[in-house]
């Protein structure tokens, strides 16, 4: 069976304005993968799309995981499979963290009896989204960078085999924003497609493997972030100048961004080859 998330026919149009057209792409399945773009690319409407419940009709196009069709299943049977955090903060303030986390299990359940919820997946779910010693605590009470992980710790109480996530961390400080991505690769190291939206070019290139361009409402390019992430890329997709180095550490590139116009000859061990 192919190991791979395979994207294809995803649009979304409100009115005249077509906001997604005919996304498709294909990586390999179990691995983090960075949706990268401009304000306005069309990033969340992707993600939402993936869900299949994204518009008021039907869903349009495939979700491919591993052979199977995601949006041809029945909503239920989508919902235990795959999971979106979304970038606001859903209206739960009156629920204690634990509550909020136990409402991942609900496509597990009969019913709506979160009540039930296995406690030990609840309990797992916010230890490795470190949020285990505030399960008392009303999420109100919580900052958006802790809100935030609880969205997490909800994604992972549902045992997704595809996990998306829409900006993780932007409300995070930087050692919380690497936690969060290093979890994510815990997450998908367990076989688990993640695909998570994200701003910041480098923490992509630092913790992905692949990558997702999107620009105006269309995927622009796709692959290896060593191979996609150049400086002619950036410039293009972003219309700001860029050196990409690579990481003396890690030999992944390593993105210094300039006013447009400004780029400095490239630096030896810097990357120009076009994007796919
Ligand atoms: N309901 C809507 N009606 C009309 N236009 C919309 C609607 N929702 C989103 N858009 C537009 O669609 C485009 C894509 O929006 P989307 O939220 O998918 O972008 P994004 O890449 O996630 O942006 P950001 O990085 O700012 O979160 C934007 O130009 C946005 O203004």
């Amino acid at each position: 069976m192919s190991r791979e998330l395979s994207v294809s026919g995803l649009s979304r149009r409100v009115g005249d304005a077509v906001l997604l057209d005919d996304a498709a792409f294909t990586v390999p399945a179990g691995q983090v993968v960075a949706l990268v773009g401009p304000n306005g690319a069309g990033k969340s409407s992707l993600l939402r799309a993936m869900t299949g419940v994204a518009d008021r009709g039907a869903a349009t196009g495939s979700v491919v995981l591993a052979g199977v069709d995601l949006l041809g299943l029945k909503r239920r049977e989508r919902a235990r499979r795959m999971a979106l955090v979304e970038q606001e903060l859903r209206a739960e303030f009156s629920l204690t963290v634990r509550q909020v986390v136990g409402l991942g299990r609900i496509p597990h359940e009969s019913g709506w009896a979160v009540a039930s919820a296995d406690p030990g997946l609840v309990d797992a779910a916010m230890a490795r989204a470190g949020v285990a010693d505030w399960g008392d605590r009303l999420l109100s009470s919580l900052s958006g960078g802790e809100q935030q992980r609880v969205q997490l710790a909800r994604a992972l109480a549902q045992e997704p085999e595809l996990l998306l996530l829409d900006e993780p961390t932007n409300h995070l400080d930087v050692r919380a924003q690497m936690d969060t991505l290093g979890l994510l690769r815990e997450v998908a190291a367990t076989g688990v497609s993640v695909v998570a939206a994200l701003h910041d070019l480098n923490l992509a290139a630092a913790y992905c493997d692949h990558v997702v361009v999107l620009a105006g409402g269309r995927v622009r390019a796709v692959g290896d972030v060593r191979r996609v992430l150049t400086a002619e890329l950036v410039e293009e997709t972003y219309g700001v100048g860029a050196d990409v180095m690579t990481h003396p550490r890690t030999g992944r590139p390593l993105i210094a961004f300039s006013p447009s116009g400004a780029t400095t000859p490239r630096a030896q061990g810097s990357q120009a080859s076009s994007p796919a």
